[in-house]
């Protein structure tokens, strides 16, 4: 039998733990990320800004304490599974023959957060220390809105206390031998449109229904996502390269409510709307454009359910330090990179909102993009390859600003 390599070992274990939404089992991954920290020598903090919904805080002390200090984000939780659409149960971490390992947050994210974790421990065995701190956070709720996660913890003293200059956080897994790397991300609303109108019998022409308003507002939206899905399929960005979905902004209906019974006109009718708007458009006009479309008709109200008012993105050429560092060891290791925008939403939308550059990077190459989708897997061989990178990336982050 051949012995697995410990480090894909300890990444199935954290694979195991079901910190699955809605009920996410937090105890567990604590537990398991405070073992991690007192085996690999770095100190360890719970932050709990809300009760059951911990962040555990790892710190890896630099020469220099005082100089701004790197954050490694990774969220623990993740999303729910239809399990009879698996190969096998979604929490088995079960190895294949060819080495992927199938699991829920094989992909998004607990490989990122571990690789984290085995970098620093390979550096540590090499007696190596950072000129500066590298901060590890382990995040719960991101994949609920990170409202009681990242949005509490950036607003906290102690973040402010953690001096950060820069941080990591998740990216997308890519099909082709490239590295995505995400220097922004489209904002995430996500919205209800609530009408009311006359009723009365199912055999009459009744006026100015609820459900004839909201399908005027509902085809507004449809309109405008037709008009963006061109504007993917035909545009062509300043650089050459062809538009990608991080270049426009998506609407979705995802969630359509009306009626109690066949022969009653509804009173009042909902569309929830899944947006994503992309950094190319000014958010404020991209608000009242929405605006509109909803109160053109009477009586209609809109609801933020999911609202985030900025979307700036990480400079990424010769001025930003950390994106120098980033790109010279990609080529250095003669890795291709592809920047985008992230077409989702990760944590590092709240650290970029209070000024703090961020890149999303996962080192997911030559794998399909399983995300959230059946059978989500990650092969060993890529993961071990990822944690060469990360061993290498950390040592040249923890130095940025070094000399010689
Ligand atoms: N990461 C998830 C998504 O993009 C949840 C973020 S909350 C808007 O849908
Ligand atoms: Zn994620
Ligand atoms: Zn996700």
């Amino acid at each position: 039998m051949v012995t697995e390599h410990p480090a894909v070992s300890r990444f199935r274990e954290y694979l195991r733990i079901k910190t699955v939404q809605p009920n996410p089992d937090y105890d567990s991954s604590t537990a398991f990320l405070l073992r991690e920290a007192k085996e690999i020598g770095v100190s360890s903090r719970i932050l709990t800004y809300v009760p059951g919904k911990p962040i555990v805080l790892l710190t890896w002390e630099g020469r220099d304490p005082k100089l701004p200090a790197i954050l490694l984000n990774s969220h623990t939780d993740v999303v729910p599974v239809f399990e009879d659409k698996w190969i096998c149960d979604p929490f088995e971490a079960k190895k294949l023959e060819n080495g992927d390992i199938v699991a829920r947050g094989a992909q998004d994210m607990k490989c990122v957060g571990t690789s984290y974790l085995e970098a620093i421990r390979n550096l540590k065995a090499k007696g190596k220390q950072p000129l500066r701190t590298i901060h590890l956070s382990f995040v719960p709720d991101e994949e609920i809105g990170g409202v009681d996660g990242m949005a509490k913890f950036v607003k906290s003293q102690d973040f402010r206390d953690l001096n950060i200059g820069f941080a990591l956080d998740e990216g997308l897994a890519n099909p082709s031998d490239a590295l995505k790397v995400f220097y922004g991300e489209r904002a995430p609303w996500w919205i209800i449109v609530t009408t009311k109108g006359n009723t009365g019998h199912g055999s009459q022409f009744i006026q100015d229904t609820a459900v004839s308003k909201l399908n005027k507002i509902i085809n507004r939206f449809l309109e405008f996502r037709a008009s963006q899905e061109r504007q993917l399929e035909i545009s062509v960005h300043p650089d050459g390269r062809k538009y990608n979905l991080g270049d426009v902004s998506s609407v979705n209906l995802t969630i359509l409510q009306a009626g109690i019974q066949h022969n009653v006109i509804p009173l009042e009718a909902k569309a929830g709307f899944d947006i994503r708007v992309s950094p190319n458009f000014d958010l404020l006009r991209f608000k009242q454009i929405i605006e509109e479309f909803v109160y053109t008709e009477p009586g209609a109200e809109l609801e933020y359910v999911q609202y985030h008012g900025d979307n700036s993105v990480t400079t990424i050429d010769d001025s930003n330090i950390w994106w120098v560092a980033f790109r010279d060891l990609c080529q250095k290791r003669n890795i291709s990179i592809e920047t985008e925008i992230f077409p989702a939403a990760t944590d590092s939308r709240y650290i970029r909102e209070i000024g703090i550059p961020a890149l999303g990077v996962s080192y997911i190459k030559n794998t399909p993009v399983l995300l959230h989708d059946h059978n989500e897997r990650l092969n060993e061989k890529i993961y071990l390859e990822g944690l060469e990178f990360y061993t290498d990336l950390l040592g040249v982050l923890g130095d940025v600003g070094a000399t010689q």
